[in-house]
């Protein structure tokens, strides 16, 4: 079957990278593999380092560990790499570089008939995000009337709000707003999207994703790793930056959000808008009750013994910044009045797990408690797996067979592998899939990523300001116990498994 995308060029600036090596390229490839390229396709890598077509083909394609995995043949990876060429730049603003890019991009049609079609992927360090738009706005390939041009803009988007409007007001100079794709790759997880399809075509849960049933929401990102040699990176930007405002906060919207009108861009986008404006303000006051900041010491995790992070490569000895967050904070709007959501995050924690839990409000009446305590406090629970194990678990006690009325935690259990025997496409894969197709639903609209960053700043502010402690935890540790006590008066508590599937909580002895 031909493939839907038109024939199109697609630029890496930063091609030398590591993402461009251990996502992009390998994504792409993926496509190709897939039927998803059109027959007219190239890729041209763009930055500093001084390599020839083949030199880069052999980087990203041949030498590449990331191709390894995927059982390709020799005839595939051969053909794919064809595809592939390179552009080297004395730097990514020069006038003089981007006409040369301009000029190549010209010379690639004249030879492979690839059009003037063309994405520019920014998988650059983010001081570049907005000058080599500017770069590209000069040299006349943001907009053309002889094919379209989209630009692809990695995170971090911004590094506080002030940032993020600046940088959206920059961009958005250079390029139009309906050609701007700010990429999220949680946007991209299958297990993301299908949170919209179970919530919203399934009749049951409708009645019940409300104030009226729902006790509590509870989202964990936790990762056994710890910053590796990230460390220069990380240590500027810190969990809240990292995985809160960007991808933690989407996931929220996916779970919280109105019904959208349709199932599409402007309707999706402008409900996840009006959630986050919602979201009650955490004052600078609230911020050290609602928000526990913490950092790993020493430990051992699932990934090995791990040093304290103060020790790890590229971090100061002094350093400030939080490994972990856990918070609680309130959607001040109908359906939510009242029910209090938590989220968290860390690095070395006991498992790699990303979940979402629904708990739901007791029956009214203990009607069995003089059976069983437990039955006193029966969690029912939906729990959400976005990864690993993906799928979803429904919690709810039922009778022991037997004498009386003793009340046991049974599960319903669905795992996303039993949907499709095709594997789920990577992130990255979907999402740049997306951007070829000029399909934005499941990238980040511009006034959502302030609108976003507008809650995580005072928080942000707080902590820079110190007026906020900031704790520690043992690597392969859940976390500060100060994170517990979040959810004094709040039920249920943060759910811990013990490995990555579901974990049955309560026990009722035969
Ligand atoms: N790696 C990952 O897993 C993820 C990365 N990102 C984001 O994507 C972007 C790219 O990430 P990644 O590939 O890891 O980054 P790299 O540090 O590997 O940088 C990518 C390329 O940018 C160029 N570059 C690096 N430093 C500078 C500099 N100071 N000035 C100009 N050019 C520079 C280099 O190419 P050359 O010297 O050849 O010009 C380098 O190969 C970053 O903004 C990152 O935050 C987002 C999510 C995940
Ligand atoms: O963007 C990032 O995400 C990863 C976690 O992504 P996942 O898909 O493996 O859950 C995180 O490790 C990294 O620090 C962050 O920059």
């Amino acid at each position: 079957m031909p493939s839907s995308v038109d024939s199109h060029v697609l630029v890496i600036f930063g091609a030398s990278g590591d993402l461009a090596q251990r996502k992009l390229i390998p994504a792409v490839f993926d496509l190709f593999r897939g039927g998803y390229l059109p027959e007219k396709f190239a890729l041209l890598g763009a930055s500093r380092t001084d390599f020839t077509d083949e030199d880069f083909r052999k980087k990203v394609v041949f030498d590449n560990e990331h191709f390894e995995q995927k059982d390709a043949s020799d005839d595939d990876v051969k053909t794919f790499s064809e595809k592939l060429f390179y552009q080297d730049l004395a730097s990514y603003d020069g006038e003089k570089d981007i006409e040369a890019l301009a000029a190549r991009l010209i010379k690639l049609d004249e030879e492979y008939g690839v059009g003037k079609n063309y994405i520019f992927y920014l998988s650059t360090p983010p001081k570049l995000y907005s000058t080599i738009p500017g770069a590209l706005a000069k040299a006349g390939l943001n907009e053309s009337e002889e094919g379209w041009s989209r630009l692809i803009v990695e995170k971090p988007f911004g590094y506080d709000e002030e940032s993020a409007v600046k940088l959206n007001k920059d961009i958005q100079s250079y390029f139009r707003e309906n050609t701007i794709y700010r990429i999220d790759h949680y946007l991209g997880k299958e297990t993301v999207q299908n949170l919209l399809v179970t919530r919203f075509a399934n009749g049951f849960f409708e009645p019940l994703w409300n104030r009226n049933y729902v006790q509590s929401v509870q989202i964990t990102a936790a990762e056994t790793v710890g910053v590796g040699s990230r460390g220069g990176y990380y240590d500027e930007s810190g969990a809240m930056r990292d995985m809160v405002q960007n991808h933690l906060l989407q996931v929220l919207a996916h779970v919280a959000m109105e019904p959208p009108i349709r199932a599409d861009a402007p309707s999706i986008r402008d409900e996840k808008l009006k959630l986050f404006k919602s979201l009650r303000p955490i004052t600078k006051k609230d911020v050290k009750n609602q928000v526990v900041r913490a950092q790993y010491t020493e430990g051992r995790t699932k990934s090995g013994d791990v040093v304290s992070y103060r020790d790890a490569e590229g971090v100061p000895s002094e350093s400030k910044t939080e490994t972990y967050v856990g918070m609680k904070f309130f959607i001040d709007n109908w359906r939510w009045a009242g029910v209090p959501f938590f989220v968290r995050t860390g690095k070395c924690l006991p498992l790699k797990l990303t979940e979402v839990v629904i708990t739901f409000k007791n029956p009214p009446q203990a009607l069995f408690s003089e059976y069983d305590d437990y039955a006193m406090s029966c969690d029912n629970q939906l729990i959400i797996r976005i990864q690993p194990d993906e799928g979803m678990a429904l919690e709810f006690g039922m009778k022991v067979p037997g004498e009386g009325f003793r009340v046991k935690n049974v599960d319903m259990d669905f795992f996303y592998r039993d949907l499709t025997k095709n594997d789920v496409p990577a992130a990255y894969t979907r999402l740049l899939l997306d951007c070829m197709k000029g399909e934005p639903t499941l990238y980040a609209r511009g006034d959502s990523v302030e609108a976003a960053w507008a809650f995580i700043d005072p928080i942000l502010k707080a902590w820079e300001a110190d007026e906020v402690p900031l704790y520690s935890y043992t690597a392969g540790s859940w976390g500060p116990l100060q994170a517990d006590a979040l959810w004094k008066g709040e039920g249920s508590g943060w759910r811990n498994p013990s490995d990555s599937l579901t974990e049955k909580k309560h026990y009722t002895k035969l």
